[in-house]
């Protein structure tokens, strides 16, 4: 059925011709054919018409020929979802102008029925599972409970999210509610993003790196245990926690077929700490992508014969950043797409 299903059979295991690549944040603002529909249309009109996010998700799988496709929507429809307002302010990123700051507060957030409030992200898998007619997997997504939590409390992005972590460690009892109730809410979701055509599934949790490894278990891990557990059996997962190498052992434990993993570890690191029954992927720094392009095939080569044959996606270590040129970007994917392990 798949006529690309290069991603699917690395995530199980199984032995592939070469290794599959995409990029996360690969639909986006160094695309000039997003930017066309930025100008036309606000961030959220984009998520909840399925024809844009459709039209938005195919674009690097026509313009630069990646292996995967990833739904065109945002991890901070949960917290919308849930009951609270979530901005997207051009050049300053989100704001949630009601952040969550106390148990009392918990009373204006809920466990959305997502059929009603999320049934867009689920017309555009549809769609877009009918427009890939079968060339490239879909990838569907949500945030982790802990990097949720971390906007709904900070109520805007942060280097250190610290009011974030004082809530947690000041307001544990609210802080846990909390981050069951975004757990409970993402099951939803994401089953029935399944549902809906996803063929993987991956978690971000972009800001667990900002834990000390026994928080990174307390606030962060305890909970993608359970949104794994929930899955593992429906469809093949991923788990990306940025700067979290720490605990890739007990990352791998959860039953995961993949985890990603950022340039700060080398690959050989990371598969030691993960062992031998989980696909790595990453970990290119996107900041490399702004290279010439013969450094940027250089690299590539170098991080492919790091990571070895199998059990090994292709992938930045973090999002593609706006500035980069569409022809570094098509390098990066070529370089995977012409190389062969000796
Ligand atoms: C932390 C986070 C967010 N969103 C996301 C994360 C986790 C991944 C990561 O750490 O990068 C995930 C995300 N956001 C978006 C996708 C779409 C699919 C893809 O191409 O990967 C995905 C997977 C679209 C988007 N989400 C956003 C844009 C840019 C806004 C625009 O184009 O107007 C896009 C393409 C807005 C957004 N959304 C978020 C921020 C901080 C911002 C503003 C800063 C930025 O632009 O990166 C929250």
């Amino acid at each position: 059925m798949l006529q690309n299903d290069l991603l699917l059979r690395t995530l199980k295991g199984e032995s592939v011709e070469r290794t599959p690549v995409w990029m996360m944040r690969q639909a986006g603002r160094y695309l000039p054919d997003y930017r066309v529909l930025r100008d036309k249309y606000t961030f959220f009109e984009r998520c909840q018409k399925p024809e844009l996010a459709t039209e938005i998700t195919l674009q690097p799988i026509d313009q630069v020929g990646v292996d995967a496709a990833i739904i065109f929507s945002d991890i901070l429809v949960i917290p919308q979802a849930m009951g609270l307002e979530v901005q997207l302010i051009e050049h300053k990123g989100p704001v949630l102008p009601d952040p969550i700051k106390s148990i009392a507060d918990l009373k204006r957030v809920h466990i959305p029925d997502v059929h009603e409030s999320l049934g867009y992200v689920f017309d555009a898998l549809r769609m877009t599972k009918a427009a890939l007619n079968g060339r490239v997997p879909l990838i569907g997504f949500a945030g982790a409970p802990w990097t949720i939590l971390c906007y709904m409390v900070q109520g805007k992005g942060s280097k250190t999210f610290d009011e974030a972590k004082a809530f947690c460690y000041t307001q544990p009892e609210a802080a846990h509610q909390l981050l069951q109730m975004i757990t409970d809410t993402t099951i939803l979701y994401l089953k029935e993003q399944v549902k809906a055509g996803a063929d993987v599934i991956q978690v971000f949790d972009s800001w667990g790196g900002l834990l000390s490894p026994e928080d990174f278990e307390n606030l962060s891990l305890r909970y993608m245990r359970q949104i794994i557990a929930a899955l593992k059996d429906e469809v093949l997962t991923i788990l990306f926690a940025k700067g979290a190498w720490h605990s890739l052992p007990q990352m791998a434990a959860t039953g995961a077929n993949g985890l990603g993993i950022d340039w700060c570890i080398p690959p050989h690191m990371a598969r030691q700490m993960a062992g031998n029954t989980v696909t790595l992927q990453g970990n290119f720094d996107p900041a490399k992508l702004l290279s010439p392009i013969p450094v940027i095939e250089k690299e590539v080569k170098q991080m492919l014969q790091q990571f070895g044959p199998g059990r090994h996606i292709a992938n930045l270590g973090h999002g593609i950043l706006p500035n980069v040129p569409v022809d570094h970007a098509r390098a990066f994917v070529d370089t995977v797409k012409q190389y062969r392990h000796a």
